[in-house]
């Protein structure tokens, strides 16, 4: 199942206690091709263990498969205040960007914070 509430999934995975944190800003097009994220260490990967990536500002579509072909992929939205969990049997799927929506972040988070256009997200991942 891909759309959980936060409670379900949270339970579903081993606790991670995140050592990095990545932070990427991307603006039209914001392209990420589909890949694995496959550098932590063996042991994490091994136990599934789960990577977060939180999504502020413009929606991505984002896809994901188990392989590197786009047309295979399944396509969601991640939208501002998303949070994509990847852990378990999903802790190797191949992932990506296709595009970032230009102007598609909620109004209110415009105006309280001046975020500039495009799609602030963060990842946490232990190694
Ligand atoms: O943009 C995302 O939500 C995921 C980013 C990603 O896959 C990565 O940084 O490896
Ligand atoms: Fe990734």
């Amino acid at each position: 199942m891909i759309a959980q509430t936060a409670n379900s999934t949270a339970n579903e995975f081993p606790q991670i206690n995140p050592d990095v944190c990545i932070v990427n800003y991307d603006t039209n097009p914001g392209k990420l091709g589909l890949h694995q994220d496959k550098d932590e260490s063996e042991s994490i990967l091994t136990k599934g263990l789960p990577f977060i990536s939180i999504s502020i500002g413009d929606t991505a579509e984002f896809l994901f498969g188990n392989t590197r072909d786009k047309d295979q992929a399944t396509k969601i939205n991640l939208k501002s205040g998303d949070v994509l969990i990847l852990g378990g049997e999903s802790r190797l799927l191949f992932h990506g960007v296709s595009h970032v929506k230009t102007n598609t972040a909620p109004s209110w988070l415009k105006e309280e914070t001046g975020i500039r256009p495009g799609r602030l997200n963060l990842t946490f991942r232990q190694y």
